[in-house]
């Protein structure tokens, strides 16, 4: 399926007025996944970077989102090649991240938690730390420039095809009180299961630090089940295939297995990506997402962009796509992104700050 040839996807998608002012909270944001395709254009410029598929940014937006749109997960991955070549400096991380915080607060995202990989961006010199700092000052900038509409906070991800978690785990430790919020495991998932990072993971929790770990995007439950009961993930990244563990009947009805209802009556959130899943092959329409189905189960959900260039989407498309699919109103999203700050790596009166005085009251004003 090409998302392109489809008018309710991608970059056509009209969005209605008042979704667009709906206060937003995002959990699951790739920093890497989500450049202006001008700036990818200016910055490949600059260091002499000539692998770019075009120079037009209209374009390049679209070969983003037609490449990564194969129905695997590995395909989709192979286009981040193209963003990481130009996020080698710190010039260039520093305003890689000003403009994700300005774009996501121009979506009406009030709250972001924005992962990406410090490993892959070292081949300018920079140590891990250079690369955390000079991001984190991007975000500061970027909430500066927005005067403060949007907070935002970092993930560290672990790449799960390499050997550097544990590093990474100590890296997001070592940066947790200056803007990193947790720690992610990220990259090809067949093959590649998340108990190989138990180290990295048993240093987070020596240190009581957050994270989430992606699971049940391109396996099943299996990888649920390790990310959760064996790695003790706070949240999953994506884990539609949740969907492997609950039984749906002729009448309406589902019987939840074990797993799936320990995930639920846990309240383990799940980071729902809808056009990133059917770009991956995770599902196959919006009309058929399981988010659906999970929400009236009881499970945890949030919704969020995953990729917001790759998969040619922001939050408010995304909220689109699952009202024109579901028919969701005003009080699902509020439910979704109560959701979504309720789990954030962030102290809880931060949380309920964000709840009782942004996220209430802006859906009490639509
Ligand atoms: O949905 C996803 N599943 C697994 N890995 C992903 C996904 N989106 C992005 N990345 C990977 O995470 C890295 C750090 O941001 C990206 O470079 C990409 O390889
Ligand atoms: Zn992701």
């Amino acid at each position: 399926m090409h998302l392109s040839d489809n008018p309710a996807a991608g970059t056509a998608t009209p969005v209605a007025d008042w979704i667009q002012r709906a206060p937003k909270a995002v959990l699951h944001d790739h920093l890497d996944g989500g450049l202006r395709p001008a700036t990818i254009i200016e910055l490949a410029r600059e260091c002499g970077y000539t692998a770019l598929p075009t120079e037009d940014p209209a374009a390049l937006a679209v070969w983003f989102r037609d490449a990564a749109d194969s129905g695997s997960l590995e395909r989709y991955l192979e286009t981040f090649a193209h963003t990481c070549a130009v996020m080698q400096t710190r010039e260039a991380l520093f305003r890689v991240a000003a403009e994700c915080a300005e774009d996501l607060a121009a979506d009406g995202v009030v709250y972001a938690e924005v992962r990406y990989a410090p490993e892959q961006h070292l081949e300018g010199g920079l140590t891990l730390d250079e690369v955390v700092e000079a991001v984190n000052e991007g975000f500061r900038e970027g909430e500066r420039r927005t005067r403060g509409r949007i907070t935002v906070g970092t993930l560290l991800t672990g790449m799960r095809h390499t050997t550097r978690s544990l590093e990474i785990a100590e890296l997001t430790v070592a940066h947790r009180e200056r803007g990193v919020a947790g720690f992610d495991i990220a990259g090809g998932e067949i093959g590649n299961p998340p108990a190989n990072h138990l180290p990295a993971f048993q240093h987070l929790k020596r240190h009581n630090c957050h994270f989430t770990i992606h699971a049940g995007e391109a396996v099943g439950a299996e990888s649920i089940h390790e990310a959760v009961q064996v790695c003790g993930a706070e949240r999953i990244g994506h884990g539609v295939r949740i969907t492997d563990d609950i039984q749906v009947h002729d009448d309406g009805t589902a019987t939840l297995g074990h797993l799936a209802a320990y995930v639920r009556d846990n309240g383990i959130a799940l980071e729902v990506c809808p056009t990133s899943n059917l770009q991956t092959g995770a599902a196959k329409d919006y009309a058929s997402h399981p988010i659906d189905l999970l929400r009236r189960l009881g499970f945890r959900i949030t919704l969020n962009t995953d990729n917001r260039l790759v998969s040619g989407t922001t939050m408010s498309r995304e909220f689109q796509h699952m009202a024109d699919a579901f028919g969701y109103g005003p009080e699902v999203f509020e439910q979704f992104t109560v959701a979504a700050v309720e789990s954030a790596f962030l102290p809880l009166p931060e949380r309920r700050r964000l709840v009782d005085e942004v996220i209430r009251p802006g859906y009490a004003a639509l």
